[in-house]
């Protein structure tokens, strides 16, 4: 039995990056086009092309959607090229987060992966997630989506050694959010509204830079594995509890082995043992820059890949000087 740092040595961290590249460079064609189908179908042909050259047994457990609706990059789909040898790997992905985004031109559109050994992400059905998220340095517990928003805050502020006010918090731009910034807006706290990447408003909490303390609310599930699988090795504490609108997406969680529909998850229970993020910016954001197409043909990318069990960061700038 390998250990499971050696199962994702061999599947070679830096590999990843070409893969979130490929998707990112095949999606930015689309940007400002108006057309959020197009811009996600060119990613995802290009990030399963991608993953179909990495020698490894992969398992695409977050993806697309169900094998009926997706015909591509589906939950349960095999990606690689190792033909069923190599390691087996658990993959989970968003190829576009950010269609709109992308469509509108909009900041922070990503091509996003998250790797990690078989059985080690929470296979999240494609429903929403309640999500809480703050960066490292902070005591284990600060925030806990059993506290409402004005203690999370309260203490978070306590921790950080600052008013409450002077917290600033990232929040999905949506009708249902109204009471997370009523509670917000009676306390001072300054929220950035973002219109759709949750991914990276999770992310923004862990980059001083960002000036964002604390992420809360709900989106996409899948969306909350990727951004805990990223908190891991970056640092930080975020915690989910999947949210149901119908009887049909309760039992779509019972199909998928969830008992308990309350459950709050840990980040480690999304995203356990060693586990590899990696991440191409398609439109310019927060956390990367997104594809330039430069004058003379030279196509341009940033990327971030990291790594659980090393904690390590790295940040890659790709030069294509070739077309692509
Ligand atoms: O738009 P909704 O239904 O509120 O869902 C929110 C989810 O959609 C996104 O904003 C965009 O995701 P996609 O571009 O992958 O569809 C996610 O970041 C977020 O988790
Ligand atoms: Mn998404």
């Amino acid at each position: 039995m390998v250990s499971a740092s050696h199962v994702l040595d061999r599947v070679l961290v830096l590999e990843m990056v070409r893969v979130t590249e490929a998707a990112a460079i095949a999606a930015s064609s689309w940007i400002g086009r108006g057309d959020n189908d197009a811009a996600d179908a060119a990613a995802v042909e290009a990030m399963r092309a991608a993953l179909n050259e990495l020698p490894m047994a992969g398992t695409v457990v977050i993806g697309e959607g169900e094998r009926d609706e997706a015909p591509m990059l589906y939950i349960g789909e095999k990606v690689g090229c190792s033909n069923g040898d190599g390691p087996a790997i658990d993959i989970a992905l968003d190829p576009l987060e950010g269609t709109t985004i992308t469509a509108n031109a909009g900041p922070n559109a990503l091509a996003v992966l998250a790797i990690a050994e078989k059985g080690c992400l929470l296979n999240a059905p494609d429903v929403y997630m309640e999500k809480i998220a703050i960066g490292p340095g902070y005591p284990e517990g600060t925030v806990s989506l059993d506290k409402s928003v004005a203690d999370n805050v309260r203490s978070l502020a306590a921790a950080k050694n600052v008013k409450p006010h002077e917290i600033i918090a990232c929040v999905l731009d949506r009708p249902r959010h109204d009471p997370i910034v009523a509670e917000l807006r009676a306390l001072g706290c300054g929220i950035k509204l973002i219109p759709d990447g949750d991914v990276a408003g999770v992310i923004a909490t862990t980059d001083q830079d960002t000036g964002v303390d604390i992420y809360l609310g709900t989106g996409g599930a899948p969306e909350g594995v990727l951004a805990a699988a990223a908190l891991r090795c970056v640092g930080g504490q975020m915690q989910g509890r999947l949210v149901f609108r119908n009887d049909d997406e309760r039992a779509r969680a019972e199909r998928w082995g969830i008992e308990d529909l309350d459950r709050i998850y840990s980040m480690e229970d999304m995203a356990k043992g060693d586990c590899i993020f990696a991440a191409t910016g398609v439109t310019d954001g927060s956390l990367l820059k997104g594809v330039k197409r430069q004058r003379g043909g030279t196509t341009t990318t940033e990327s971030i890949v990291m790594r659980a069990s090393s904690g390590t960061v790295r940040r890659v700038s790709t030069a294509y000087h070739k077309p692509v």
